[in-house]
């Protein structure tokens, strides 16, 4: 698992390091990790570096970088937004090794941007918006690209574009919740200071390994039964994708109860089909919401389902339904497994408006509602009713196609009815997911039926990753 640390956190274990190191040994180490990245960006015939440089340990970790640039031959200037301001030993340096302080970056090959770091507050200010949009060249980001919320990811304003951005001692939320470039890990000693993170993403091995294969003693029935309880006359599709993704995601044994019967059997034989929920038979997980209606009828198969005493992904019109019906949540039983997946809008119907800290967000609605709550968007957060958080990056956006989600949805599904811990499921499944998209896609458009064919593969990379 990769760790990410908020602030506060950072700051803490910063303080305790700093303690027992010599005076501005940490911000050093920092520059000099900073120059090696920006020396390996360097790989044209000329070497010329632009700094923008703010008012603080940022902009200091951006002069020290500037220094060691200049001691490998580098042509360095830097851009003081705040001249009287500026970080003295780290402009002491710099100037010492010949680097120049300029008015504007001129024509240069690479910027390093140290204009806010661990500090920043809100977008960038408007001197130094203008210096960013000008910038014609790869950008180096020192920490984190400045305008961009170090703990939310949140974009409020103009902000720093990075190419790479190099951090120090751990990566933080931002990393991971905004588009940062590649992100390069520096270690300056942090690690013994920091006890266990705040988000955390699991790496592509790790969900290979917890992704349930079967044994050798195994039987259809011993790898988890999964329910899907979907779609309708009005939208077939949405049971056949769902389903589709159970299937695909596990051996074993998937169960569809709905309208859309005659489509899922065309599409998927080997999936038992029944017209009603009543006559499913036993499931180890269900499936409800994707493309299922919101009337009467779709209401008695979402308290069905939550009564059954299993764990449930409750997705779309299931969780619109749990939203306009507050009643329905008394026919879940205490403690029973409930995995929450929705997008923005289907948050923002439960739970009220996302906000900027998707991350707060999530936690939030995860402790209201007692369920793993799976907030959608390009960085997925997984937030569990016992305050850990998750997230996933997708590489590219080419899961935002519709039927995705009932595509996800079966994929929990599976998952929590092979038994996972529904953290795990939910985040397991975001990951293949993502990957499938990425594997199907290679770079055109694809619809959702595309990506659930790439599943397959998907898990095999993970498996082998
Ligand atoms: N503390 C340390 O020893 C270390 C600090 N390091 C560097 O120091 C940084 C933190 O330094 P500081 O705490 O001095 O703060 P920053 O350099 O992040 O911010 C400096 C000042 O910028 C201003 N500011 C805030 N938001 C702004 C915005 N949106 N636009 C423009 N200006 C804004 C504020 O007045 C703030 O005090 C880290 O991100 C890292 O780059 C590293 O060198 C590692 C070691
Ligand atoms: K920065």
């Amino acid at each position: 698992m990769r760790g990410l640390w908020t602030v506060e956190r950072v700051r803490a274990a910063e303080e305790r390091v700093m303690a027992r190191v010599p005076d501005g040994a940490l911000m050093r180490r920092a520059a000099f990790g900073a120059a090696r990245v920006a020396l390996g960006m360097l790989t044209g015939p000329r070497r010329r570096v632009g700094l923008l440089v703010g008012a603080g340990g940022n902009g200091g970790d951006a002069l020290w970088a500037g220094h060691y640039l200049r001691r490998r031959g580098v042509a360095v200037s830097a851009v003081l937004l705040r001249p009287d301001r500026a970080h003295a030993e780290g402009l002491a340096a710099f100037l010492r090794a010949g680097g120049r302080v300029v008015d504007r970056l001129g024509e240069v090959d690479l910027v390093v941007d140290g204009i806010v770091g661990l500090s920043a507050r809100g977008p960038l200010r408007p001197d130094a918006a203008e210096h960013v949009a000008a910038i014609d060249a790869p950008v180096l980001a020192v920490d984190l690209p400045s305008g961009i919320d170090p703990d939310t990811g949140a974009i409020a304003g103009p902000a720093v574009r990075a190419d790479v951005t190099v951090t120090f001692g751990c990566l933080k939320p931002v990393h991971a919740l905004a588009d940062c470039g590649r992100v390069e890990l520096v270690d300056i000693g942090l690690g013994p200071e920091l006890a266990g993170p705040d988000l955390a993403e699991l790496e592509d091995a790790e969900v290979g390994a917890h992704w349930p294969v079967p044994g050798r003693s195994d039987d259809k029935y011993t790898q988890g039964v999964t329910g899907i309880a979907a779609g309708s006359a009005t939208y077939p599709g949405a049971a056949v994708l769902a389903t589709g993704a159970a299937l695909l995601a596990t051996s074993g044994m998937v169960r569809y109860a709905g309208a859309a019967a005659e489509a899922v059997r065309a599409s998927w034989p080997e999936s038992i089909c029944t017209g009603s929920i009543t006559d499913a038979g036993r499931v180890q997980a269900w499936v409800v919401g994707p493309g299922l209606g919101t009337g009467l009828s779709a209401e008695g198969v979402l308290r069905a389902v939550l009564e059954a005493g299993v764990p449930v992904v409750a997705d779309a019109d299931a969780i619109t339904m749990l939203a306009n019906n507050p009643d329905l949540w008394d026919a879940r039983d205490p403690g029973t497994p409930l995995v929450l997946t929705p997008h923005d809008r289907e948050f923002e119907r439960l739970a009220g408006p996302v906000g900027e800290d998707r991350v707060a967000a999530a936690k939030r609605a995860a402790a209201r509602f007692d369920a793993v709550v799976l907030l959608k968007g390009n960085t997925t957060v997984l937030a569990g009713p016992d305050g850990r958080v998750l997230v996933n990056r997708a590489g590219g956006g080419w899961a935002a196609t519709a039927g995705s989600g009932d595509v996800l949805s079966g994929l929990v599904g599976a998952l929590l009815a092979a038994r996972l811990d529904p953290l795990l499921a939910a985040a397991c499944a975001a990951r293949a997911h993502a990957t499938a998209a990425d594997l199907a896609s290679r770079g055109a458009p694809i619809p959702a039926s595309a990506l659930l064919r790439a599943v397959p593969d998907a898990i095999r990379a993970l498996r082998s990753g």
